[in-house]
C-alpha cells in the first residue's frame, strides 16, 4: 500500500514540522504522534529489528559482547570507520565497529544488518564514581536488521553462531599465562607464557610431529565423541626420554599451538590429596596441567605404599590422590584439559599411571637423528644445507647427542661454518669417549674371560689328576 520511501518522506515531514512548531505544540504530544506513525510504518516494513542492548541493569550482556567481538572481525571488510584497540591480555590488534556506522554480513544466504547505535545518556543518571559515570554517559546497542521470513532462523541459528564465533575468536587472541602452585592454590597472578617454542621449531622426528598434532587436533575436535561416551573430555601424555631432548618444549610446542594456559604443578608443595583436588578444580577449561619428573617429585612408586606415606604424614599426596584427581568422578568438572607428566625414567612408574585413559599417548623423545639436527640449524643457524652435514649425519648415527647439546654448540657466537666444525669436533671426541669405553669394556671382558679359561683349566688339570 506505502512503499517506504512514502513513508520515509512522511516521517521527515513530521520531524520538520515538530522543529517548526517545537514552541508551540508540547513535548508530549509530538512524541506522542511521532511514536504511533512509527508503530503505523513498522507494520508494512517488511524488516525485523533485534535490539542488542550493552547491559543487562547492571551486568553486561554477553550477547553484545559477543557481537562486538564477531563484528570486530567484519568491520575492517565492510566499512569506513573502525575503531582499534589492544589490551594487555591479548595478542593481536582488536578492530570495533564506530557509532552509527553499518555493517553488513551474509549467513547461509541471508543478508543482515548491523548497526550500533549510541545515544548520550543525560548526566543526572550518573552515579559512583567518576570513571563508572563517564562510561555510563553513553548508552550503546546494537540493531540487528533482517528480512521478516528469517526470524526463526536468526533467532535460532544465527546468533548463537555470532555467540560460538565470539568465543572462538576471544580464546584465540587471549594471551597463554602459565599458573603455578603455592601455598596450596594456583597463583592469583598467572604469569604471560612468552615461551617462543613452536612445531615449526620443536627438533623431533617428523612423522612423530606430524602424529602428535592430528592427536591435538582430533581432540579438540572431539566434545562430542567424549560427550557420547561418557568419558572427561581430557586427554594425558607422558614424555620421557633422557634430560636435554625436548620434553618442556613440546609441552610450550603444545600450549602454544592449542592456546592453551599451561598449569604447571608442583607436586612437593601440595600438602594433601585433599588440596590437590581443589587445585585440579581450580584449572579453567582449555588448559594443560603439567606435573614434571613425575618419578622423584614424590613416591609415587606404588598403590599399597600410600598407607605408609600417610601414616609417616611425610608426604600426604598419594598416588591414589594423583589418579583420583586426574581422572576420578571430579575430573569431568572441566572441559578440554591435557594432562601431561614428564619423566627421564618410565621404567620407575607405577603401570596404573601408565594404564591407557590415562596415559592415552606416551611419547618416546630421544637422542637427535638428523632430521631434528636440520630443524636445528634452520632455527639457530637460519641455513637449511650445508656442505658439512654429510658428516655430521654420519656421526649422529654413531654417538648418542641430545638436541640440547647442540643447540648449545649453534648458539656460539661464529659464523655457521665455524659452529658446524665445532660440533663436528664435539661429536668425534664422544665418538672417542665410546670408543674408549668399548676399549676398556672389551679388554675387562677379555680379562675376565681370560681369568675364568684359567680357572677352569686348573680346575679341570686338578679334577684330572683327582680321577687319576
Ligand atoms: N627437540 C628439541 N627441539 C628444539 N630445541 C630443543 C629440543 N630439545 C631440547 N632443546 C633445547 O634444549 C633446551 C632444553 O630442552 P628441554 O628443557 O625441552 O629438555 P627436557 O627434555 O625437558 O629436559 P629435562 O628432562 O632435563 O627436563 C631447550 O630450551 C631447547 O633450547
Ligand atoms: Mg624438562
Amino acid at each position: 500500500m506505502f512503499d517506504s520511501k512514502t513513508l520515509l518522506s512522511a516521517m521527515a515531514s513530521i520531524v520538520l514540522v515538530r522543529n517548526i512548531t517545537n514552541e508551540v505544540i508540547p513535548h508530549e504530544i509530538l512524541n506522542f504522534v511521532q511514536s504511533g506513525l512509527h508503530h503505523f510504518c513498522r507494520q508494512f516494513s517488511a524488516q525485523f529489528t533485534i535490539v542488542i542492548e550493552e547491559f543487562q541493569g547492571m551486568a553486561k550482556n554477553q550477547v553484545f559482547e559477543a557481537a562486538e567481538t564477531y563484528l570486530g572481525t567484519k568491520a575492517t571488510v565492510s566499512t569506513e570507520r573502525v575503531k582499534v584497540s589492544k589490551s594487555h591480555d591479548h595478542k593481536k590488534l582488536s578492530f570495533n565497529i564506530d557509532r552509527g556506522e553499518e555493517v553488513s554480513d551474509d549467513f547461509e544466504g541471508i543478508r543482515v544488518k548491523w548497526k550500533l547505535i549510541c545515544i548520550q545518556e543525560d548526566g543526572s543518571r550518573i552515579r559512583h564514581n567518576d570513571m563508572y559515570a563517564s562510561s555510563m554517559s553513553e548508552i550503546r546497542s546494537y540493531e540487528l536488521t533482517f528480512h521478516k521470513k528469517h526470524k526463526n532462523k536468526i533467532i535460532d541459528s544465527y546468533l548463537p553462531y555470532v555467540m560460538e564465533m565470539a568465543k572462538q575468536i576471544k580464546e584465540a587472541n587471549m594471551a597463554i599465562k602459565i599458573h603455578s602452585n603455592d601455598y596450596g592454590c594456583w597463583s592469583h597472578e598467572p604469569v604471560k607464557f612468552n615461551h617462543p617454542m613452536s612445531f615449526n621449531t620443536l627438533a623431533i622426528d617428523e612423522e612423530l610431529q606430524r602424529e602428535i598434532m592430528n592427536d591435538l587436533d582430533n581432540f579438540v575436535k572431539a566434545k562430542e565423541f567424549y560427550r557420547r561416551t561418557g568419558k572427561a573430555w581430557q586427554r594425558g601424555y607422558l614424555l620421557y626420554g633422557p634430560p636435554g631432548t625436548g620434553k618442556s618444549s613440546l609441552i610450550a610446542a603444545m600450549a602454544n599451538y592449542l592456546n592453551y594456559d599451561i598449569y604447571d604443578l608442583d607436586l612437593t608443595d601440595v600438602q594433601d590429596n585433599k588440596i590437590l583436588k581443589q587445585l585440579i578444580l581450580g584449572m579453567s577449561n582449555r588448559s594443560i596441567l603439567v606435573i614434571e619428573d613425575i618419578d622423584c617429585t614424590i613416591n609415587l612408586q606404588n598403590r599399597e605404599e600410600d598407607k605408609d606415606v600417610v601414616d609417616n604424614g611425610y608426604n600426604k599426596v598419594t598416588l591414589s590422590g594423583l589418579l583420583n584427581a586426574v581422572d576420578g568422578l571430579w575430573s569431568c568438572c572441566g572441559e578440554e584439559h591435557i594432562i601431561v607428566f614428564t619423566t627421564n625414567h618410565k621404567d620407575k612408574l607405577d603401570p596404573a599411571l601408565l594404564r591407557p585413559g590415562r596415559m592415552d599417548k606416551q611419547i618416546h623423545l630421544s637422542y637427535c637423528n638428523f632430521s631434528a639436527l636440520k630443524q636445528l640449524v634452520v632455527n639457530y643457524l637460519c641455513i637449511t644445507q650445508h656442505e658439512l652435514f654429510e658428516e655430521i649425519e654420519v656421526l649422529l648415527g654413531e654417538v648418542q647427542v641430545t638436541p640440547a647439546e647442540i643447540a648449545e654448540e649453534l648458539t656460539k657466537d661464529c659464523d655457521a661454518t665455524e659452529c658446524l666444525e665445532d660440533l663436528i669436533k664435539s661429536l668425534q671426541a664422544k665418538k672417542m669417549i665410546k670408543e674408549d669405553i668399548n676399549n676398556e669394556e672389551n679388554v675387562k671382558e677379555e680379562h675376565e674371560l681370560g681369568s675364568y679359561e684359567e680357572g677352569t683349566a686348573a680346575d679341570s688339570d686338578t679334577g684330572s689328576n683327582t680321577n687319576t
